[in-house]
């Protein structure tokens, strides 16, 4: 019994001991040399997609080394721009060829550094395929190429009565969007887009190109086999290249009212957040903002809201059924000590008021001139949401750091932006320290480490945390049967 008993302490020893050593690997292998591209290479892409869709420039290169995080610039080797999924295809089945790392690019707006070439390569951007190849607007879905942005849909749309509601604030591509699994302000009625993604075509690493639901298929429901389109949507360009989108549309609604009020602390506002969700209320956006985002927005976007923990709500349907929400949610609200319920249907106020929202990026690195942003994101249960935010704001006060927060408060979604200098090693320290001790807050509380912008370059180590040990290897096992040579965005997601 008693040898039995250490022989079984020593085998799971040796498998802790195994798991460090594989980490140590993978940490090894992220650090290799970078790949020495042949010098014909650059030729043979310009046979593919013309020569001027080919440039090695700095400028280019420099332009699509980076997104709007604070990971630090990566430059890809070349830049190769593509018009359609047969040029996808063939520059996939050339880099695969020669090993050559391929990293597919939007529009660059993603928070997690995925689009920088940690290894080099080739960056593809996709922005030239700009088709949108259909709109049913019976089936109330659309198709559309990697390079249109949501912006550029709805505008398309405007006339049809329908719209693309999954709104990230900044103008993502659409493929992008379900490259990252995007939401943002509207998710809490409208979903994000794992629920929003019907189909999608794919160009894999060897330039096989497929369509996850079936060709042409553009079905509500279905439950013919895996679901490879959630597979691909959140694959942060690690196991191929969404070449084609098919999304959900939805009408656009009657009427909208845009409202906001202010709370004592974190707890009334999320509780009030809880109670409009069990009313039913088909809240469309429910944004809470800490008082330092509060007072970032007063000054940066010219408001004038009390300085307070606040909601920002907004509210869709018919003129009637408006008036008995606003009405209930008020009630809500005062219920839980709330104060200065006021609320605009005038599109002008409604407007700068959510534009205020969306530049709160903006607002804060203006608290400190020369910033840049380290941004968080989490998502826990929402019943552990005040736990989560109110120890990390606990924990901004000890470092002595500023930290603004935002929450997609009706997901349980949260960040905190902090603004840094570039420079500053020490605010940069104490901001990756407390970013870290918060992820694990929410792991422990039954949250994910990124609800909406990804694992990127900085989440690595959180993903193997939050996923476990058999969870990653069944992901290692898929990207190995998608991307044999690893040339898909290497870096990203995996150590
Ligand atoms: C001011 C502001 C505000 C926000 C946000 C950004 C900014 C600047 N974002 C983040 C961002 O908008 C989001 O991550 C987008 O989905 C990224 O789309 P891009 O087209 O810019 O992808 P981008 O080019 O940045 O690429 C992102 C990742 O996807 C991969 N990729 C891109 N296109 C691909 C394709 N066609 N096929 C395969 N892989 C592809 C890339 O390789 C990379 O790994 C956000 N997000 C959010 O969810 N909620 C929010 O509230 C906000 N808010
Ligand atoms: O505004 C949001 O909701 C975002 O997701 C954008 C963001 C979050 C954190 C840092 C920078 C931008
Ligand atoms: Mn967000």
């Amino acid at each position: 019994m008693h040898s039995q008993r250490i022989i079984r302490s020593y085998s799971a020893l040796f498998r802790k001991l195994q798991i460090i050593s594989n980490i140590q690997r993978h940490k090894t292998q992220q650090v290799a040399e970078k790949i020495q591209i042949p010098s014909s290479f650059a030729a043979d892409l310009a046979q593919i997609v013309g020569k001027h869709n080919v440039s090695t420039a700095n400028a280019v290169r420099e332009q699509h080394g980076h997104d709007e995080s604070y990971h630090s610039i990566e430059l890809p080797d070349m830049v190769a721009f593509a018009e359609c999924t047969e040029q996808v295809s063939e520059v996939a089945r050339l880099c695969n060829h020669h090993g050559i790392p391929l990293i597919p690019f939007g529009s660059g707006t993603g928070l997690e550094g995925g689009v920088n070439a940690v290894k080099g390569g080739v960056c593809l951007d996709l922005s030239k395929m700009t088709k949108i190849v259909s709109v049913n607007a019976g089936d109330f879905d659309c198709t559309v190429e990697a390079g249109v942005t949501r912006k550029t849909l709805n505008s398309y749309l405007r006339d049809t009565g329908l719209w693309f509601p999954i709104d990230p604030g900044a103008d993502a591509s659409l493929c992008g969007m379900c490259a990252t699994s995007a939401s943002g302000t509207n998710a809490v009625r409208y979903g994000t887009m794992r629920e929003n993604t019907m189909n999608l075509e794919v160009v894999l690493a060897d330039g096989t190109v497929f369509d996850t639901a079936g060709k042409g298929k553009r079905t509500k429901k279905t439950s013919a086999g895996y679901n490879l389109t959630n597979l691909f949507v959140g694959s942060e360009g690690t196991l191929g290249i969404i070449t084609k989108a098919t999304i959900r549309l939805y009408p656009q609604p009657e009427a909208t009212i845009s409202a906001t009020c202010h709370f004592e602390t974190v707890q009334a506002a999320v509780d009030s957040t809880v109670q409009v969700l069990q009313c039913g209320i088909p809240i469309a956006r429910i944004e809470f903002l800490d008082e330092v985002s509060v007072d970032a927005c007063n000054k940066f976007s010219k408001l004038n809201m009390k300085v307070a923990p606040s909601l920002f709500l907004e509210f869709h349907g018919n003129a009637s059924g408006l008036e008995d929400q606003t009405k209930l949610v008020a009630e809500i609200v005062q219920a839980n000590g709330g104060s200065n319920f006021v609320w605009a249907k005038d599109p002008e106020v409604r407007n700068h008021l959510w534009k205020a929202r969306h530049e709160i990026l903006y607002a804060c690195m203006a608290l400190k001139p020369g910033t840049k942003p380290y941004s968080t994101d989490v998502c826990v249960p929402i019943s552990n949401l005040p736990k989560v935010i109110t120890r990390t704001k606990e924990m901004i006060q000890e470092a002595g750091i500023i930290g603004p927060i935002v929450g997609h408060v009706g997901d349980g979604n949260f960040h905190v932006f902090y603004p840094v200098h570039p420079d500053d090693q020490e605010t940069l320290a104490k901001v990756k320290d407390v970013s870290h001790k918060m992820a694990l807050l929410a792991l422990e509380l039954d949250g994910t480490c990124t609800g909406e912008h990804g694992i990127g370059q900085g989440k690595r180590e959180l993903l193997e945390r939050e996923i476990g040990e058999s969870g990653i290897k069944v992901m290692r096992h898929l990207k190995m049967a998608l991307d044999p040579r690893g040339i898909m965005n290497p870096g990203k997601v995996f150590f």
